[in-house]
């Protein structure tokens, strides 16, 4: 995972519809929720490899997980339906060396930040890419970004209550590695076409 501009990821596709909007934007990552049934965007396996079928070879396929079996995790990764695993729950680092056993695929650790502390254990996971949120995952709010100026550690996705109207400040601010939407893109709890190309046009059009 090189630096350079600050990619996208649009996460929670649930329906064929959302997979032609990000045929259509092309965001660099789109995001699944697997096995979550208590999220609204949660898809199957079965649904999850219908839908990666359709997904644009131009856009890599997060799963993201919370607390699930390595098993299923490995099984998604080494048999190419994802390219990458997001671990949203409380993953802790004995989960990701068992993780690590089963696959070689990379690995994004996410993490609640409440204060200095949540960034100083997110600097020492092992995961390839950390990501920095608000809360358990998907709640449409920020965490306090200024903490992020006096962590400039290693390079982090940065998700959480980010839209259209606050990813300039996000990117020239922060400059995250990339910054991951998924409330904001929705209408009436449905991913929404307009909005999806709006984020994406709003993280390309910013040159740092
Ligand atoms: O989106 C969900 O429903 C979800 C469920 C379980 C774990 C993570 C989830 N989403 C992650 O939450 C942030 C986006 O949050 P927001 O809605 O934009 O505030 C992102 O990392 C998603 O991958």
């Amino acid at each position: 995972m090189t630096a350079g501009r600050t990619r996208i990821k649009i996460c929670g596709l649930s329906r064929m519809e959302d997979i032609g909007y990000a045929n259509e934007a092309l965001p660099d990552y789109c995001g699944f929720v697997i096995g979550v049934p208590s999220s609204r965007r949660n898809v199957t396996v079965e649904q999850l490899i219908s839908l990666k079928e359709r997904l644009s070879d131009r856009i890599c396929p997060v799963g993201v997980f919370v607390n699930a079996e390595q098993e299923l995790v490995a099984e998604l990764l080494n048999g190419g339906v994802i390219d990458i695993a997001q671990l949203h729950g409380r993953e802790d680092e004995i989960y990701i060396r068992r993780l690590r056993d089963l696959t070689d695929k990379p690995l994004i650790k996410a993490f609640s930040i409440q204060n200095l502390s949540d960034l100083e254990t997110a600097e020492k996971s092992s995961a390839d890419l950390v990501l920095l949120d608000h809360g358990k995952g998907g709640t449409g709010a920020s965490f306090e970004w200024e903490l992020l100026r006096h962590w400039k550690k290693r390079p982090y996705i940065l998700a959480g209550g980010l839209d259209a109207g606050n990813i300039p400040e996000a990117v020239s601010e922060y400059h995250p590695y990339a910054v991951d939407l998924s409330s904001s893109v929705e209408t009436g709890g449905k991913k929404d076409r307009e909005k999806i190309l709006a984020a994406v046009a709003a993280v390309r059009s910013i040159t740092i």
